[in-house]
């Protein structure tokens, strides 16, 4: 990424110094290296000596790093900060989480730096050609470089820049956050939707890739969907290279942050949660493999049971948990910008992800107006219209997918949220019944005000 973003604002014609650390033996003269093989850049040097490196900066300095989120930040925080002066500025550009940031922040204006955290999306093609990028921390920190930062971003659809303030201490890192939340439950969703069409329907990878090409051109484009469609035909040795990956899913971090915050935000987030636990049980292969051989789920290939014109449903089907994913996403930005006072404006942050990220949609594109005028993407008028016109498909498809032995935890999750969420009369008046029968907890009444509890001596 780091080398990617140097490329990129290098050739805006913005004077740069680039630094990599020095382990002898192992890491020697990489920033120069690099700078020899792009002598088409002017103003730009490298370094292996930090002091040199700070030396080489115009003051104040601006100091963007791309290293691995966690303790690596600290550390090179901690290399700089003697060398730094009152003014000086650090942007951290990596997936740090937010109350890391939050930490740094603080601790930093107390020594005279100024600290953005700045989400960045679009991984190395997107850090090249234009990122999406989310600056959060203090605003005067941003005005000093938000020009820059704004000139190596992607650009909407009306030439103005992905990147925008996003909002003071930790906002820009918990917005890159959310957005790679919203990301894994994207990616779920197509998987469980390719899986399908591959061993329920019984499609051939190549059949695939030409049924989410037509679904690109009406009305499903998206990055995610278009790389799944290099992806189904990308071959090694003539076979298909998909089928020699193994299929346990890694992650970093962000996406079981997201589902932390939703916790501690107290808001729902089921298809991201499920996403997330989705990874975990397909990294557990060996327990898999064992299990193969002890049960039989009684999965079934479609042949005669599918219902008619399933594919046209399962496109109906993953576009309406798209929706529900995005809502869900969206609802956790809103609670954290109450919580925090952070004043998000969530059609804002829609339209930087309209391009240069990994999340960027056709979708994307509808909800900055969507947002405009609602912040519960559920609730306008032209998203429940959509809804209501795909909810019998979901329903098809997740009871028909489930029932032939195949698991769908994001589709199912996102429709288990709109089931619940379009429920006037939910169990939960028993789970606090149950609540206040063992633990007293108590319950409010439907017949009572409110703000009046009760407690019931059961037995
Ligand atoms: N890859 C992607 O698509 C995206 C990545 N990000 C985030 O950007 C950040 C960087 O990711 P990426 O570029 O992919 O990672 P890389 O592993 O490619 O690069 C990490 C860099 O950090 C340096 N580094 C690690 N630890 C230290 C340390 N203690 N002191 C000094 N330098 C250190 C490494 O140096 P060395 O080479 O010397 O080991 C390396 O240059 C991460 O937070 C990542 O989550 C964000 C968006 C997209
Ligand atoms: O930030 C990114 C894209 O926006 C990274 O590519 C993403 O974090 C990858 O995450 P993971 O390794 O957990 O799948």
């Amino acid at each position: 990424m780091g080398k990617s973003l140097a490329q990129n604002i290098a050739g805006k014609g913005i004077r740069l110094s680039v630094y990599n650390r020095h382990i002898t033996g192992k890491e020697e003269g990489i920033a120069e290296d690099f700078v020899s093989l792009h002598t088409q850049y002017t103003g730009l040097q490298g370094f292996d000596d930090i002091s040199q490196f700070i030396d080489s900066l115009e003051t104040p300095r601006s100091i963007l790093l791309m290293v691995n989120a966690g303790p690596a930040v600290d550390q090179v925080i901690a290399t700089l900060l003697p060398l730094l002066s009152a003014g000086d500025m650090i942007i951290d550009g990596g997936n740090s989480h937010y109350k890391d940031t939050e930490r740094r922040e603080v601790a930093l204006r107390e020594n005279g730096i100024y600290f953005l955290g700045v989400g960045i999306s679009g991984g190395e093609e997107g850090a090249l050609h234009g990122p999406s990028l989310m600056p959060g921390g203090s605003k005067k920190a941003y005005d000093n470089v938000g020009r820059y930062l704004e000139s190596i971003a992607a650009r909407d659809k009306n030439g103005r820049p992905c990147c925008t303030y996003v909002g003071p201490q930790g906002a820009g890192h918990f917005v890159k956050m959310t957005h790679n939340g919203i990301e894994y439950a994207e990616m779920q969703l197509l998987a469980e939707v390719y899986h399908l069409l591959r061993y329920y329907l019984g499609k051939s990878p190549e059949d695939i890739s030409n049924i989410f090409e037509e679904w690109k051109i009406h009305g499903l484009n998206s990055y995610i969907l278009e790389i799944t469609i290099d992806i189904l035909r990308t071959k090694e040795g003539g076979e298909l290279l998909l089928d020699k990956i193994l299929d346990a899913a890694e992650q970093k971090s962000t996406g079981g942050w997201t589902v932390e915050a939703a916790f501690e935000l107290g808001t729902p987030l089921g298809a991201v949660s499920e996403a997330v636990m989705a990874r975990f049980l397909s990294a557990e292969k060996e327990q898999r493999l064992k299990a193969v051989n002890v049960y039989s789920n009684g999965k079934q290939a479609a042949q005669q049971t599918a219902s008619p014109n399933f594919a046209d449903k399962l496109k109906k089907g993953y576009e309406a948990a798209r929706i529900i994913n995005h809502a869900t996403g969206f609802l956790l930005l809103k609670k954290a910008s109450e919580r925090y006072s952070w004043n998000l404006s969530l059609s804002e942050i829609a339209r930087i992800w309209t391009n240069g990220c990994i999340i960027r949609s056709a979708l994307m594109e509808i909800l900055v107006e969507v947002l405009m005028k609602e912040t519960d993407i559920l609730q306008h008028p032209n998203m429940v219209a959509m809804m209501s016109d795909r909810v019998e498909d979901i329903k098809t498809v997740v009871a028909e997918g489930l029932g032939a032995g195949h698991a769908l935890p994001v589709l199912s999750a996102s429709l288990n949220h709109f089931l619940g969420y379009t429920t006037g009369l939910s169990p939960a008046n028993l789970i606090q019944a149950q609540r206040d029968y063992f633990g007293a907890h108590t319950y409010q009444r439907v017949d009572r005000p409110l703000t009046e509890h009760f407690h019931t001596q059961w037995k």
